[in-house]
């Protein structure tokens, strides 16, 4: 694929606006035409769906998702000097790009929702995870997007999706095996990105499911971060730190003790935080 808009290609567009990578930023770009419309396709036709975008920095994937059909894309950009040039991808897509420019940590997701709603993003590596969570411990649940299409360090991707009994096991996998069906959909090499970053990286898709009512994601996310917090230790060892009789929380779960978090199914900490209540 050699163009997929009227747009200058996007060597062209960095150059053009002085677009040098800041590693603060995390700025890390695509520009391959064939990747971003991989990217852009993850989740399905995106007829009449509104996209959110974090980071779209010179515009790449944004012209992707709005070339391969999107109604429109709100995008979030933090870096000032990324604001002309996608002012130009504006231009060439008549109403059916908003870029605000600001923090994409500051901002109340639910009030970008309009209509079927997904995010997608190449995140910039520094905030990705604390991103993520932020998505996944929405109240209330399932949320008001349809899916996460998200760009993360295969490493991290690796976490989000693992199983229990796998090294990658953790806070992380619990949140979104709980929350969530997550898969890697497919992996992308350093060399990819201009310029590249130190590590390969993987596109996760993430759909959210409907979970139980009335358990609140805090009592979760006190348990899994008691357990894991000493992952090599038994569970009867590691859980002390809640302050609550360990006994009662093991029971609730059907466990004897000398389990390791990372061996333990998802339902036995929905379990314990189910009792946590009745424990303080
Ligand atoms: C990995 S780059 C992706 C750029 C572009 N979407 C691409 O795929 O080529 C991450 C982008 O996020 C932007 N960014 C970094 N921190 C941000 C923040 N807190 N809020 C919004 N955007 C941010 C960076 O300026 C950069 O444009």
């Amino acid at each position: 694929m050699s163009q997929i808009d009227n747009l200058p290609p996007l060597r062209e567009v960095i150059a053009t606006h002085g677009l040098r990578a800041k590693k603060e930023l995390g700025q890390n770009f695509l520009l391959d035409l064939n990747l971003t419309a991989r990217i852009a396709r993850v989740g399905g036709s995106l007829e009449g769906v509104r996209v959110i975008e974090v980071g779209p920095g010179p515009g790449g994937l944004t012209r992707a998702l709005l070339a391969e059909g999107a109604r429109e894309v709100i995008a979030i950009e933090r870096d000032a000097r990324a604001l002309p040039a996608l002012a130009e991808v504006a231009e060439a897509y008549p109403g059916r790009l908003t870029v605000i420019g600001g923090d994409a940590m500051d901002m109340d997701y639910r009030l970008l929702a309009d209509g079927p709603t997904r995010i997608v993003a190449n995140l910039p590596y520094n905030i990705g995870t604390q991103l993520l969570t932020g998505w996944l411990t929405m109240e209330p649940w399932p949320p008001f997007f349809e899916s996460l299409t998200l760009m993360f360090q295969r490493e991290v991707a690796e976490r989000i999706v693992a199983k229990p009994g796998e090294d990658a096991y953790g806070r992380l996998g619990v949140l979104a095996g709980w929350r969530a069906d997550a898969r890697i959909a497919f992996n992308v090499g350093r060399q990819a990105f201009v310029p590249p970053p130190n590590v390969t990286s993987a596109v996760v898709h993430i759909v959210p499911k409907p979970v139980e009512e009335g358990l609140p994601v805090k009592l979760v996310e006190q348990v899994t971060k008691a357990a894991f917090g000493q992952r090599r230790k038994m569970v009867r060892q590691s859980l002390k730190s809640l302050g609550v009789p360990v006994e009662g929380l093991l029971a609730a779960a059907g466990l004897k003790g000398d389990e390791r978090a990372e061996d333990l199914p998802i339902e036995a900490f929905l379990a314990m935080a189910r009792a946590l209540p009745g424990l303080r």
